[in-house]
């Protein structure tokens, strides 16, 4: 059944909407309104005056004047055709005024979703709750929270028309109201009950919606179009989408086919009301308690009546529907980070002087209790360039998102100059670093773009683009594409290019060189380079980095080489640590690591 409460609450989400409203489109929210308010004006008014002339032609069939009683027909004719123009004009203008509202607060609503995702923690990329939210919140549809005005007014306006027709139904006859709350309440309450199921499914299936998204992606983009032909796995997907869409129709029609009887039952009462309504009237005429006036004024007004009001019961369940999904919008958009900023920030130092330092830091991901990094200390200096190795999985990336803040630690600390780096403001502090993933970012865009993309605080016509271009050895492949550093990388858009793998690194590898940072972080920059690359990089790396620190990552022991210190993280902890040499001499986990890579390379040279 539908409670008081349930019907109260759109009400309640309107408190929040009309701020959104007001900060998105001040004056087309102002001019909708006054625009909507003189609609009702003129609407309320051409009722009034299809009234007068009623009866004014019905004390003219009376009378014998009827000849001298034309002119003020004539006048009330052309009175109400005048406010009917003028009620045209200002729907017309009101209409246009809405939908330019619509579109601002749609572009609005879209800036807010973008700065919540940007902002969002890494941790809520873990989350199905996240993407369900974000989903939702898309699906909700950046129209909504102008609609749910929009509607509101329209709702207050058909309110106000209905109940000016009311009021001439019951100089008719009173007896005919209870007809008019026949043809229009059970159809309300009906589309209310519909409109909150049909929300609550579409909340339960988000997450198939998702995976049939996933599925459809999945067969028409061209990140894994090579597996999929060679493995052919299309018709296996295929069958799979067609699977979940099969499943979410029938829901979807059954629910439609449940609503269409219902609201056909419904419309067969409120019609049958109508037509009994109508005889009633009809035999009250021939008896002489009604005018023929009454008749003709019923006939006029109740199909209009009836009309506003199935309108009044679309806005009323719109208006319920609006607010229900505008909530997920809401829901979203109350997301707040938990890798907060500090209340009292302080100032990153320009120069560190003694550098970063873990000091027994844990580690497990939200929504997990396995921890992967356990008692880590390890420290950066200014000019130091660490290693860090350790099998796949033993934690070295995860110790680099505690680094750069995309996470916090679960217990222990991370201090930058003594200073734990939960005190420093979040977006300073995360500029002291450059880092590669190893899932770096891959943007389709132009060489230039992609690689500014380190730091997009410089112009676009920055000469440092170039300048890290060579330092990352990408330079003399860039001057080979069709447009050097302005060409498309990508085949998404016209004139673009596709590169290598090891091109694309070697253009991360820039990004990261772009960004004037204090240290730089490399997580397997040279997984896809070419020996001779792979050389040529670590043959002056110092120089390269401009003496700067650097943290990086990789299984080949060559790379590993050159660092002035080397951690070896196993299974979460940190089993040996020194410089090259040392660690040879300890005959320890590294000493077999590099053993064993150095035996292929003999073997090869033997
Ligand atoms: N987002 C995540 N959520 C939960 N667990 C994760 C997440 N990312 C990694 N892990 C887990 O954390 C552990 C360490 O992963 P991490 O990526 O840090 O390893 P790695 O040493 O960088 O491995 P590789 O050499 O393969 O890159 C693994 O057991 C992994 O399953």
């Amino acid at each position: 059944m539908i409670q008081a409460d349930k019907i109260l609450a759109p009400l309640l989400t309107l408190r929040r909407i009309l701020p959104l409203l007001w900060q998105s489109s001040r004056k087309w929210t102002l001019l909708s309104t006054v625009l909507m308010a003189l609609e009702v004006a003129f609407g309320m008014a051409v009722l009034y005056l299809l009234k007068q002339l009623v009866d004014v032609v019905t004390e003219l069939l009376g009378s014998d004047a009827a000849v001298e009683g034309v002119g003020p027909v004539l006048w009330y004719v052309a009175l109400t055709g005048g406010c009917t123009l003028a009620f045209l004009a200002t729907r017309a203008m009101s209409s246009l005024a809405r939908e330019a509202q619509g579109l601002l607060v749609a572009d609005h609503v879209d800036q807010e979703i973008h700065s919540r995702a940007v902002r969002a923690d890494l941790a809520f990329y873990e989350s199905p709750r996240y993407f369900d939210t974000l989903q939702r919140a898309r699906q909700t549809g950046n129209q909504r929270p102008a609609q749910v005005v929009g509607n509101l007014m329209m709702l207050i306006k058909n309110s106000l028309m209905l109940a000016a027709i009311v009021v001439l139904i019951i100089t008719i006859n009173w007896l005919l109201l209870p007809v008019l709350l026949i043809a229009i309440v059970p159809a309300l309450l009906v589309r209310i009950h519909f409109t909150r199921y049909l929300y609550e499914w579409q909340r339960q299936r988000t997450q198939m919606e998702r995976r049939a998204s996933y599925l459809d992606w999945l067969m028409t983009s061209d990140i894994h179009a090579k597996e999929l032909r060679l493995n052919q796995l299309g018709d296996y997907l295929r069958q799979s989408y067609a699977d979940l869409r099969g499943l979410i129709r029938r829901e979807r029609m059954r629910i439609t086919q449940r609503r269409t009887r219902v609201e056909l039952a419904v419309g067969s009462i409120s019609t049958i009301a109508f037509f009994s309504a109508l005889a009633y009237l009809a035999w009250q005429t021939a008896e002489g308690n009604n005018s023929v006036g009454d008749l003709v004024l019923f006939l006029l007004i109740f199909q209009r009546a009836q009309s506003m009001g199935q309108e009044l019961v679309q806005e009323i369940a719109k208006f319920y529907e609006d607010h229900l999904y505008v909530g997920l919008l809401f829901e979203f958009l109350d997301i707040r980070p938990a890798i907060a900023e500090p209340e009292c920030p302080v100032s990153v130092p320009a120069q560190p002087r003694e550098g970063i330092r873990f000091e027994q830091v844990g580690f497990h991901y939200p929504g997990t209790d396995k921890m992967v990094l356990r008692n880590i200390d390890l420290s950066i200096r200014p000019g130091q360039i660490v290693a860090l190795v350790g099998a796949n999985g033993s934690g070295k990336t995860s110790l680099i998102k505690l680094l750069c803040r995309l996470y916090d630690p679960t217990s222990g600390r991370i201090t930058l100059d003594g200073v734990d780096i939960r005190e420093y403001g979040l977006e300073e502090y995360r500029r002291v670093f450059s880092v590669i993933f190893q899932d770096y970012g891959r943007y389709a865009a132009t060489v230039r773009e992609n690689i500014r993309f380190g730091d997009i605080r410089q112009p676009v016509d920055t000469p440092s683009v170039e300048e890290a271009a060579i330092k990352a050895g990408a330079d003399p492949f860039i001057q080979g594409l069709a447009a050097g550093y302005d060409t498309p990388l990508t085949r998404m858009f016209d004139n673009g290019q596709e590169i290598s793998i090891g091109q694309w690194q070697k253009i991360a590898l820039a990004r990261a060189f772009m960004h004037r940072s204090n240290v730089i972080i490399l997580d397997e920059p040279t997984s896809a380079l070419d020996p001779g690359a792979e050389f040529e990089l670590f043959e002056n790396f110092r120089e390269r980095i401009d003496h700067r620190a650097a943290l990086v990552i990789s299984h080949r022991l060559s790379t590993v080489r050159m660092a002035d210190y080397i951690y070896v993280l196993d299974q979460g902890v940190i089993r040996e640590a020194g410089t090259h040499d040392e660690l040879i001499r300890q005959q320890g986990m590294y000493c077999e690591l590099f053993s064993r890579q150095a035996y292929h390379y003999r073997k090869v040279e033997a």
